[in-house]
């Protein structure tokens, strides 16, 4: 049960504490926020609603612990990444408990996320010893003009305080993403869990309290964004901005002041199926990366062009594989669990009535229970159809037929995302041009869109993100450059 046993500290009566200081706390505003089951629609747990007070309050406490952990050798930062990284994964059970109440992620998947996280965490303490334990060391004389009288020692340091907010689908992984590079490159951390995920993301923030960590390093405050995110990110003690979500983040890197932006917004992630395609392939790779989660994945399958020649035998063979998803529960581990919330599948059956509306083919019936979609391919899409561009962020994929791969690349381009993308075809040198000609942060080849494995770069283009994920361009992107000079009297010349 979440909040019971090795995580009772974290709960008080009925609304999970928020954490700061080094301890577990209860707000002053006396408010909390009500996080509703996706699957029973019913509040399943609340959360703290702090207060600017208590922001700042944090953020204060941030710097101080800061400086300390600045001046904690890379080793030790390692050792309490590690010490945290086999604690979360030691109370797997819970936290995948928390996360199938609260995003209705499948049971299965909500386990792999908590280990994911933890492996993720120990990775960036290992490439941070690495890629940190390394600076620059200049001579002057390689600029026309000057003898070698200047050393210049360049070093990487850390930014100050990050705040580090993820979306609500990886509440756990989007959050250790930011917090690890960040610790390990000797910053101080301020976590601003989605409100749906809060307390998955708080039981994770509970095995890095008892991982001991100086008190104010890290901090999670519970709040609506929509309440205290502008407090948060406008912040002037805020040195960095990691952020994961959809367009909240645009509107966040307008308002955000003089600092690094880590960016991960939505896509529209095109898979491009050419006519010597493995049609097999294709097909499973669309099932597992387009309806696992129910779409519910910023690199989710999100259009399929497919060449017209092949379209048919495609299609056939998705929708056979569709009838054999499980639609149900997350508690049963059932492969297609209702969305995270009314809106998101209001949003997503207005997609599906637009389509209906516009005369596009429907293989299967549309059919919804409460936020339980049940997945649809729906064919002969075409540019005027909303499904065609927008991200349902659900278990609903368009299917655009082609005539030239030429097409598909200009559809691919030609909206505002430019996250993720795939091609399937069995000409190798095909796929590289393809993919230079995708706008998109990455494409893969013969697989479906995918961010993990978690050490890989991983950024969007367009409105898809600023930066790049991914931990060693976490780790570099949360660290600022600092040059130290020293000048000789005269022109020295190291001798072999
Ligand atoms: N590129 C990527 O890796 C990913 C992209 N996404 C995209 O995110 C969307 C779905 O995720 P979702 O969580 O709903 O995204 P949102 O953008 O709604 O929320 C993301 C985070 O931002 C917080 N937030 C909301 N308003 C503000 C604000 N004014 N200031 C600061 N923070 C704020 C949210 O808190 P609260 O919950 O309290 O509102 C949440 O923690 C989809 O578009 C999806 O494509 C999702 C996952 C990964
Ligand atoms: O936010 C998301 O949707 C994740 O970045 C997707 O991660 P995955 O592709 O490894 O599931």
């Amino acid at each position: 049960m979440a909040g019971q046993g090795f995580f009772k500290d974290i709960l008080d009566g009925d609304v999970f504490k928020y954490y700061a200081d080094g301890e577990w706390k209860v707000s002053s505003s006396g408010r909390s926020v009500g996080i509703t089951n996706p699957s029973t629609l019913k509040v399943q747990y609340k959360v703290q609603a702090c207060t600017q007070e208590e922001v700042n309050k944090s953020v204060e406490s941030a710097h101080a612990a800061q400086k300390i952990w600045a001046k904690t050798p890379l080793w030790k930062r390692a050792e309490a990444l590690h010490r945290f990284a086999g604690i979360l994964k030691d109370q797997k059970n819970p936290i995948a408990e928390a996360l199938v109440k609260e995003i209705a992620k499948p049971q299965k998947d909500a386990v792999t996320e908590v280990v994911r996280s933890g492996d993720l965490i120990s990775y960036s303490a290992e490439e941070g010893i690495r890629i940190l334990a390394e600076g620059k060391f200049l001579v002057s004389d390689s600029f026309p003009g000057n003898g070698r009288n200047k050393y210049c020692l360049a070093s990487k340091i850390p930014l100050g305080v990050v705040l580090a907010i993820p979306p609500f689908n990886y509440p756990v992984n989007l959050a250790v993403s930011k917090i690890a590079p960040a610790l390990i490159a000797g910053n101080a951390v301020i976590l601003k869990p989605p409100t749906q995920g809060a307390v998955s993301a708080l039981h994770m923030v509970h095995c890095l309290h008892m991982a001991g960590f100086p008190k104010g390093l890290v901090s999670a405050i519970t709040g609506k964004g929509s309440e205290i995110g502008d407090l948060m990110t406008m912040h002037p003690g805020i040195n960095c901005i990691s952020f994961t979500g959809g367009d909240t983040g645009i509107a966040i890197s307008r308002k955000a002041g003089m600092v690094p932006l880590q960016m991960e917004l939505g896509g529209k992630d095109c898979c491009l199926v050419l006519e010597d395609a493995d049609l097999e392939l294709a097909a499973n790779n669309v099932i597992k990366g387009g309806y696992s989660y129910s779409g519910q994945r910023c690199t989710a399958v999100k259009v399929i062009c497919v060449m017209e020649s092949v379209a048919e035998e495609l299609v056939t063979k998705i929708v056979e594989k569709m009838t054999k998803l499980k639609v149900g529960m997350p508690e049963d581990n059932c492969d297609i669990t209702p969305v995270v919330s009314q809106s998101s599948a209001n949003f997503i059956q207005g997609l599906v009535e637009d389509a209906k509306a516009k005369k596009a083919k429907f293989h299967q019936e549309w059919k919804r229970e409460g936020n339980l979609i049940w997945p649809l391919l729906i064919d002969n899409v075409t540019a005027d159809m909303r499904i065609a561009w927008e991200e349902p962020f659900g278990p609903v994929i368009p299917v655009i037929r082609i005539k030239t791969v030429e097409e598909g690349i200009h559809h691919c381009n030609a909206n505002n995302f430019g996250l993720q993308g795939c091609v399937f075809t069995k000409d190798i040198n095909k796929a590289i041009l393809i993919s230079d000609a995708m706008e998109s942060g990455t494409i893969q080849i013969n697989a479906a869109p995918a961010r993990g494995p978690d050490h890989f770069p991983f950024q969007g283009l367009r409105d898809s993100g600023i930066g790049s994920q991914g931990i060693t361009n976490s780790i570099q992107m949360m660290t600022k450059t600092k040059s130290t000079v020293i000048n000789l009297p005269t022109e020295s010349y190291t001798m072999g």
